[in-house]
């Protein structure tokens, strides 16, 4: 591992040699943590598909997962930094792609392929949805903001709980293993992140299910049967729904788990 992307010195001496700067709007917070590194990749294990990895930024992950015998695919936005992976990565195995993560085919990865990766913020949730319904990963894991990774995990009845929570429910058995401060990055971020780690049950993707999860969830005031009739579900049929499922009337979307909406859903589409 080059000992240079593991200290905040290094990091910005490496920066400084590329005439480089971290860029805010890309989400660059290089992992500096040799600890925290070390970890991540134990996680990640075994290797038992093509590893992709978003956001290589100057390459520790990456390294260190073809380090550790990973068949690594980097997609990087930011070209100012193909100077530096060259230099970081020389030698190693590993497939970089110059582009928007966001714009890649994910839909044509090889079943059981694998994400690892230290996400920038502002891509993790679209990006990590997208590639559960494509229904080719066993294993997902990322770093994220711990706020987004207690979205991921939450159970009904909690602040944290929501579309995001469901969503990952039904596609992945979901676990939040660690926590990072901000001081195991360089630059920090002003937040502490968060290790998650996804297995995907490879289930068909239901579009009735999250229709019905985005429009429960789309008024968060409003009891579950105000939201769905406002959003044009039909209001006796909701009632009917509910008293059949043994809920009261006045039950919020929060206190219902997936195992509820997705028999709230066979009894509202059996009856259109
Ligand atoms: C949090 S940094 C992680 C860097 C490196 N993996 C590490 O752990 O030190 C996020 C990386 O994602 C890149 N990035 C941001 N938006 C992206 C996008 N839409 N597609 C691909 N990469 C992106 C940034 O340029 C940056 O290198």
């Amino acid at each position: 591992m080059l000992e240079a992307l593991l200290s905040p010195k290094g990091v910005r001496e490496l920066l400084r040699r590329h005439g480089l700067y971290a860029d805010k709007r890309l989400g660059q917070n290089f992992l500096v943590s040799f600890a925290h590194l070390r970890r991540i990749v134990e996680a990640a294990k075994p290797f038992t598909g093509p590893v992709y990895e978003v956001g290589p930024g100057l390459g520790v992950l990456t390294r260190a997962l073809a380090e550790a015998g990973a068949q690594v695919t980097a997609i990087e936005k930011d070209l100012r930094l193909k100077p530096v992976l060259e230099e970081t990565l020389r030698g190693l195995p590993v497939h970089l792609v110059f582009a928007d993560a966001l714009a890649y085919p994910w839909e044509e990865v090889p079943e059981n392929s694998l994400l690892v990766a230290n996400l920038p913020y502002n891509i993790a949730t679209p990006l990590v949805t997208r590639l559960l319904r494509t229904g080719r990963f066993a294993r997902l894991v990322f770093l994220v903001q711990k706020e987004v990774a207690e979205r991921m995990v939450a159970r009904p009845n909690t602040p944290s709980y929501g579309l995001l929570s469901l969503r990952v429910a039904y596609h992945a058995q979901a676990e939040k293993l660690f926590d990072l401060p901000p001081g195991a990055f360089f630059p920090p971020p002003k937040v502490v992140s968060s290790l998650v780690r996804l297995t995907p049950r490879k289930v068909p993707d239901d579009p009735a299910l999250f229709q019905l999860l985005e429009a429960a969830f789309s008024k968060r005031r409003k009891t579950l049967k105000n939201a769905l009739t406002a959003a044009g579900y039909p209001k006796e049929e909701v009632e009917e729904a509910l008293r059949s499922l043994g809920l009261p009337p006045d039950i919020r979307a929060e206190a219902l788990d997936l195992s509820h909406f997705q028999r709230l859903k066979d009894l509202l589409y059996t009856r259109v």
